[in-house]
C-alpha cells in the first residue's frame, strides 16, 4: 500500500476507460494529466482487454500513481489486482461476493462496492468495519459510459437516501463517492444536495470517467474539477444567500432595487395563470414574458435581472423545461418552482421530480398538500408531537414539512395557506465534502411565519396562488449583487398577503377582487412602506 487505507483521499476519483480516449492520447497520458492536476484516486476499469494487457497496463499505471502517492484500484478483476499487488479492488453487486474478495485481498487493501439502493447499505453494518472501505453510489445522472444500467438514475435525492441509510445503519466508517454523469455543470449541486438527514455527513468524493478520459485536454478538465471540488460555497445565484432578520427596512431595500432594475420575469406557466400573472408582474414594476420556446431560453437567461418561474400546472415538454433550468442555472439567475398538484397524479409527480433532479431552484412554492407530499412526512410521523390543539399540530407539521423540503433540496421553500411558512435550507450556500451540514437538520433551519388572518376570497379567483409565484420571481429577479434572497422571498409573501387583505376589504365580489388585487399590489409596491403592511412576519 502506498498510503494507509484510512488516509485515502476520495475527493476526485478517476475511473479509466480506454474505449473513449480522444485521438492521439493514451490511457497513460490521460491518467498522468489527471494525477498532475489533482486526481486523488485511480481505478482501472477495462471491460474488453485481454488479461495479459490488463496486467501490463496495471503495472504501468500503478507505478505512475505511486509517483503521486495515489492508490490504484482495479475494477472487477480480483486476479489482476492480486497479480500486480494493486492497492485495492472495486466490485459491484453482480461481481465476486464481497466476503470472498476480502478474504483473497487481506485486511489492508481498499475494498469498494457499488450501491444503487438504500436497502443494500444494511449489509455493510452486518459485515462490520473490516469489510468495505467505500461505496460508489450510482448512477446519479444518465451516462453513456456504463451500458445496460439496471436502474433509472437516482439523482441527488436518491444519493442522499443512501447516505442517510448509511448513517441510520451505523456504518459510519464507510466512505462514499457518487458516480454517473458527473460533469462540472452539476458537481457543485451534487455535493451541495447529497447529505445525510442527520446533518452528519455528505459525500467524500466525486468519481467519474468521461469528463477526464474523453477530454482532449485532460489537464485543464482536471483543474476545473479540482477547483469545483475544493470550493466552499455554491453560489448558484448572483445575489446573497446570507441569513437575515427580514426587517421592514430590508424589504423596503428589496423593493427599491426592483424599481431600479425592472426584472424580466419569464413565466413557463399554465394557461389560466398567464394573463393574471403577467398583470401582477407589471404591477410590481417588472416585465413579464410568457414564453416556453426552447430556442430562446438561453438568450433570456442572459438578460441582467432575468428570473424564471416554472409552474407545472400545464405540462410543458420536459426537455424545454430542463433546457431552461440549465440555462438559468448556468447564468446564475433565480428559478422559482411551483409544483402544481405534486403527487396528485403519477405524471405530475414524475415531471416535478425530474425538474428537481436536473436543477438548483432558489425557491419552491407550493400549497400545504404539495409541500407535505414533497416532504415525505406523513401524519404518523407527527405522533408524539406535544401540542394542545389540532391547530397547533397542523402548524407544527406544516413548519416541519416546509423545513424538510428546504433541507432536502437545499433551497428556500414557501408553503402557502392561512399562515404562510418560509424555510431557508440554503445554509448560505455552504459546500463541503464529508462534513455534511455540520449536524444541522431540517428542524434547525430558519423558518418564518407570515400571518394576516383568513382571506377566504383568495380561493374564489383563478391563479391567486400561482401569482404569488410571479411576485416571488419578480422580487428575486430584481435583487442586486448585494441583495439578500430571504428578504425578497419573505417580502414577496408579506406584500402579496397584505395586498390580498387590502383588496378583500375593497372588493364587492370575486370579479372585482381580481382587479382590486392588482390595484393593491400596485399601490403597496409603489408606496413601498412595508412597515405599514397588515401581514406580519415572525420567526418560529
Ligand atoms: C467508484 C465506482 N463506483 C461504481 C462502479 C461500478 O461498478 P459495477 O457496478 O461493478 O460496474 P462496472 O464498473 O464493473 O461496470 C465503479 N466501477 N466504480
Ligand atoms: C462505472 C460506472 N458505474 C456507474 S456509472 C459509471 C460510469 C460513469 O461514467 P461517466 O463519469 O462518464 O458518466
Ligand atoms: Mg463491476
Amino acid at each position: 500500500m502506498i498510503i494507509p487505507k484510512q488516509d485515502v483521499n476520495y475527493s476526485l476519483y478517476l475511473v479509466t476507460d480506454s474505449a473513449m480516449l480522444p485521438p492521439g492520447k493514451t490511457l497513460y497520458d490521460q491518467v498522468k494529466a489527471g494525477l498532475e492536476n489533482g486526481v486523488s484516486l485511480v481505478q482501472i476499469r477495462e471491460k474488453n482487454t485481454d488479461t495479459k494487457n490488463f496486467v501490463e497496463e496495471g503495472l504501468q499505471i500503478k507505478k505512475l500513481c505511486h509517483q503521486f502517492k495515489v492508490p490504484l484500484i482495479i475494477n472487477d478483476r480480483v486476479d489482476v489486482a492480486m497479480a500486480i499487488d494493486a492497492d485495492g479492488i472495486h466490485v459491484g453487486q453482480d461481481d465476486m461476493p464481497v466476503p470472498m474478495v476480502r478474504k483473497l485481498l487481506g485486511p489492508d487493501k481498499i475494498l469498494g462496492w457499488s450501491v444503487g439502493f438504500s436497502h443494500e447499505v444494511e449489509q455493510l453494518a452486518k459485515w462490520g468495519p473490516d469489510m468495505i472501505d467505500y461505496i460508489g453510489i450510482g448512477t446519479i445522472f444518465p451516462t453513456a459510459t456504463k451500458k445496460n444500467l439496471k436502474k433509472a438514475p437516482m439523482g441527488p435525492q436518491g444519493c442522499s437516501k443512501i447516505i442517510t441509510a448509511l448513517e441510520d445503519s451505523g456504518a459510519t466508517w464507510c466512505k462514499t463517492v457518487a458516480i454517473g454523469g458527473l460533469h462540472p455543470d452539476c458537481i457543485e449541486r451534487v455535493i451541495y444536495q447529497c447529505n445525510a438527514s442527520n446533518g452528519k455527513r455528505s459525500l467524500d468524493g466525486i468519481s467519474l470517467v468521461s469528463d477526464i478520459m474523453a477530454s482532449p485536454d485532460a489537464a485543464t478538465s482536471t483543474v476545473i474539477l479540482r477547483k469545483i471540488i475544493d470550493g466552499t460555497q455554491f453560489k448558484f445565484v448572483n445575489f446573497q444567500l446570507s441569513p437575515s432578520n427580514v426587517t421592514a427596512a430590508d424589504v423596503k431595500k428589496v423593493i427599491s432595487q426592483v424599481k431600479q432594475t425592472r426584472p424580466l420575469v419569464q413565466h413557463m406557466t399554465n394557461k389560466v395563470h398567464q394573463n393574471f400573472g403577467a398583470n401582477v408582474t407589471l404591477a410590481l414594476g417588472s416585465s413579464p414574458i410568457m414564453s416556453d420556446v426552447e430556442s430562446e431560453v438561453r438568450d433570456l437567461a442572459q438578460i441582467p435581472n432575468a428570473s424564471l418561474l416554472i409552474n407545472t400546472g400545464s405540462i410543458a415538454p420536459v426537455t424545454t423545461l430542463t433546457t431552461a433550468i440549465k440555462a438559468y442555472n448556468e447564468f446564475k439567475r433565480p428559478i422559482v418552482l411551483d409544483p402544481v398538484g405534486y403527487s396528485a397524479t403519477e405524471i405530475r409527480l414524475i415531471l416535478n421530480d425530474t425538474l428537481l433532479t436536473y436543477g438548483q431552484f432558489i425557491c419552491i412554492k407550493g400549497n400545504s398538500s404539495e409541500i407535505l407530499a414533497l416532504s415525505g412526512l406523513t401524519s404518523s410521523k407527527m405522533k408524539g408531537v406535544d401540542a394542545t390543539s389540532t391547530e397547533a399540530v397542523t402548524k407544527e407539521l406544516l413548519a416541519l414539512a416546509t423545513q424538510t423540503v428546504a433541507y432536502k433540496y437545499r433551497t428556500y421553500v414557501v408553503c402557502t395557506g392561512e399562515t404562510d411558512f418560509i424555510a431557508d435550507g440554503t445554509l448560505s450556500g455552504k459546500l463541503s465534502l464529508s462534513t455534511g451540514t455540520d449536524d444541522i437538520t431540517a428542524k434547525d433551519l430558519p423558518c418564518y411565519l407570515v400571518e394576516n388572518g383568513p382571506i377566504p376570497i383568495m380561493g374564489d379567483i383563478t391563479a391567486s396562488g400561482c401569482s404569488l409565484g410571479s411576485t416571488i420571481a419578480s422580487l428575486l429577479g430584481g435583487l442586486n449583487e448585494d441583495g439578500i434572497a430571504i428578504d425578497a422571498i419573505v417580502g414577496a409573501v408579506q406584500l402579496y398577503k397584505s395586498a390580498g387583505k387590502l383588496a378583500s376589504t375593497r372588493a364587492r365580489g370575486s370579479g372585482s377582487f381580481h382587479v382590486e388585487l392588482i390595484d393593491a399590489l400596485y399601490q403597496l409596491f409603489n408606496e413601498n412602506k412595508p412597515e405599514e403592511w397588515t401581514a406580519k412576519v415572525r420567526r418560529l
